[in-house]
């Protein structure tokens, strides 16, 4: 009988619904004794937080990525929860939404981390109504993505029309015939699919992929704080003509004279605000965008000019 610890890691570009599917495994009922590692790109970890907020089991590793510039930090935070804490039966692995899989079943090949780990399973979300649209280096990343897969979720199924739909089971079935596809709306995933180990022990060919080009390249990530509150209407119009070279903005908010304060998720064009708990902390937002996008100045400019008055 194996009695490693169990990892699964959750891949899938920024937005596609990690997070959501983090939250709904949390909730199953077998998840005691599980532990998840959330990686966030930006300076902040809002995914951390959030999450946070449901389980005191979330670990947190931000301000880079754990399949390049935080990798060493991932293998000693995987290495310290697998010697700490033997009886875990499994550990979720969040990676932030620029992350290539494969870096990270690379670093669970490492000699010491196999002796206490093995890898069940890569599940990648695809946002279905966004994959079709992206383009050069950020689809080849999409793709290193969806390619390292045993399962694939295309999430989202809800804002995408018949024709993506189909073109994306096409798509996938040919670059990825041995990941099982699943669609789903709000990374609704049977248990069969996430319970069952599916991942072959990673071999030395597997782990010899390159990096095609750094994160710095590709993304740039700046975050912003205050102790303010915002006018609704104002922020509404500012959210409704952000640039599409803004690939992602979340944070915590406050509105109006609202006493609790949302997540802001914005991604894709869509927004959306969720309560959420007592949190003392002031406003704050991480911003993920390409890296040649220069209008960072004015975008906080306008920003701040829909805070309210005090
Ligand atoms: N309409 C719709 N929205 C969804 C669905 N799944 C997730 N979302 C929303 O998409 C946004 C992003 O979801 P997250 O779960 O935070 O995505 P993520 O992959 O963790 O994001 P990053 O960590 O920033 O890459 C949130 O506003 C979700 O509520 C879905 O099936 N349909």
């Amino acid at each position: 009988m194996d009695h490693r610890t169990a990892v699964i890691i959750l891949a899938g570009f920024l937005g596609a619904g990690k997070t959501t599917l983090v939250n709904r495994l949390l909730s199953a009922p077998d998840m005691d004794g599980s532990a998840v590692i959330v990686n966030d790109f930006g300076a902040l970890n809002i995914d951390a937080e959030r999450l946070g907020e449901a389980s005191n089991a979330v670990y947190s590793l931000q301000n880079g990525c754990i399949c390049c510039s935080v990798q060493n930090d991932l293998l000693a935070q995987l290495e310290s929860l697998a010697r700490r804490r033997p009886q875990l039966k499994r550990i979720l692995i969040e990676c932030s939404g620029v992350s290539d899989p494969e870096r990270i079943i690379q670093t669970l090949a490492y000699p010491r981390l196999k002796q206490l780990l093995r890898l069940d399973g890569v599940i990648t979300l695809v946002d279905s109504s966004h994959h079709l649209t992206l383009e050069g280096d950020y689809a080849r990343l999409a793709r290193a993505q969806t390619a390292a897969a045993d399962v694939l979720l295309l999430n989202k199924t809800d804002l995408a029309s018949a024709a993506q739909l189909d073109e994306l089971r096409q798509r996938f079935t040919r670059q990825n015939p041995r990941a099982l596809l699943h669609e789903c709306v709000q990374a609704e995933l049977p248990d069969a699919l996430w319970r069952t180990p599916r991942h072959d022990e990673p071999s030395a060919s597997e782990t010899a992929h390159s990096h095609a080009k750094a994160h710095s390249e590709l993304f740039s990530s700046w975050h912003w704080q205050s102790a303010g509150r915002f006018d609704s209407t104002r922020l509404r119009r500012w959210l409704a003509e952000l640039p599409a070279a803004l690939l992602r903005l979340k944070g915590l908010i406050r509105l109006d004279n609202e006493a609790r304060p949302f997540w802001l998720q914005q991604v894709g064009g869509r927004c959306e605000f969720h309560p959420a708990q007592q949190n003392e902390q002031p406003m704050h937002l991480v911003f993920i965008a390409q890296s040649d996008f220069n209008g960072q100045n004015t975008l906080i400019n306008k920003l701040e000019s829909c805070l309210l008055e005090t």
